[in-house]
């Protein structure tokens, strides 16, 4: 099966309420679609999200890098030789993470297809459902605890809450979920590199003086400040996890041997796709350390990636943040994930197991080659 042709289009899906964290608010997902055409009439499909604040990449960097610099180096490869393929995507460029995982996942896709099998089974085997978390976007305390109360009527009992743009109202935010919430769910903080190393140990030396349990505090300081996250790893009880500063095994290899961070949160819009997110998972598993499987604030397409991953990898991939597609007011996908709640089933067809896709929006000249 070799690849002939990649075709682009947008899906833009509206958000349930206002998607807020300390570096950004939007009130959609927006995915730019990356389909692979093959000699044998079978297409492969990838996503990847615009999130310029994390990983510099936005729909037209994606675009061009993909039709510039790694679409031509493609064509003709069998996608039989997908570790030869992941190969070419990842040395085509530096970077452009979120070009190379939207291209990585149309062909897993299709090995999935050519070997008519589910992608978690190829990649192992596992479980066909999973348990996500789901995301408590930062606001003022009345909207967080109704959204948290929300959360917790869907069946939720891991919220995920974002904090980091004010520390004193961040710590009275945490105290309030916790009142209300503590007993019911366990609660992960995820403050976006908006604190520093001493504003973090305070407020968590605070926040653990006040019995507050929290399962992990992800990514308080700037993605950069890998000092700043010793400091607070040393100083407070609480798990702290990378987000932002782990993209590379090379870095993951920096966290863990340094023991910089207890936990390392894996996205495939951050690694450029599966190939490198299992390099990860695995190097997670030698330093006996515990990693989460994220994503970013992106549709069903590239979750069901994550998803099957994190069903192959479970003894390494402890913690499930694959929310995106679930803050959605409706999912354009048919097949690949299902959610209900916090529960995610994959589907059981050949590759992501995706079926077909509503509202898909065409790119003009989104045809490679043209
Ligand atoms: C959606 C997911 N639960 C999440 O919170 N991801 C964020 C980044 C999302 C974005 O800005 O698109 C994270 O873990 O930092
Ligand atoms: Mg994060």
């Amino acid at each position: 099966m070799k690849i002939t042709a990649i075709r682009f289009a947008k899906l833009k899906v509206p958000l349930v309420t206002p998607f807020k964290t300390a570096l950004r608010e939007v009130s959609f997902i927006e995915d730019l679609v990356v389909i692979i055409e093959t000699d044998k009439g079978e297409i492969g499909y990838g996503a990847a999200a615009s999130t310029p604040v994390i990983t510099g990449d936005t729909h037209q960097s994606i675009l061009s890098v993909i039709k510039q610099f790694i679409a031509p180096k493609l064509l003709g490869m069998e996608i039989e030789n997908l570790n030869q393929i992941c190969q070419v995507i990842q040395s085509s460029v530096v970077a452009n993470y979120s070009a190379k995982a939207a291209l990585e996942l149309a062909v897993y896709d299709l090995w999935g297809k050519l070997y008519q099998a589910p992608l978690y089974k190829l990649l192992g085997g596992g479980s066909q459902t999973l348990r996500t978390d789901i995301t408590i976007s930062v606001d003022n305390i009345d909207k967080m605890l109704s959204d948290c109360a929300l959360a917790v009527a869907q069946g939720f009992d891991i919220l995920k809450v974002k904090i980091g743009n004010d520390l004193q109202q961040d710590i009275e935010r945490v105290k309030a979920i916790y009142q209300d919430f503590g007993q019911k769910t366990h609660i992960r903080l995820d403050v976006n590199q908006g604190w520093n190393a001493k504003q973090t140990v305070f407020a968590l030396q605070k926040l653990e003086s006040l019995n507050v349990e929290l399962e992990l505090v992800e990514q308080p300081v700037k993605s950069d400040d890998f000092k700043g996250l010793k400091y607070i790893t040393e100083r407070v009880n609480t798990p702290i996890m990378a987000d932002e500063s782990a993209f590379s095994p090379k870095q993951v290899i920096q966290l863990l041997e340094q023991n910089v961070v207890d936990i390392i949160n894996i996205k495939v819009m951050k690694t450029g796709g599966l190939s490198r997110a299992i390099e990860i998972a695995n190097i997670t598993a030698q330093y006996q350390a515990q990693c989460m499987i994220g994503c970013m604030l992106e549709g069903s397409i590239a979750v069901a990636g994550a998803a099957h991953l994190a069903s192959a990898k479970a003894q390494q991939i402890s913690k499930i943040d694959l929310d995106g597609p679930a803050l959605g007011q409706y999912d354009p996908v048919q097949g690949g994930v299902e959610f209900n709640g916090p529960a995610i089933t994959l589907s059981d067809g050949p590759g992501l197991g995706i079926n077909s896709i509503d509202t898909l929006q065409p790119i003009n000249d989104g045809v490679w080659p043209l």
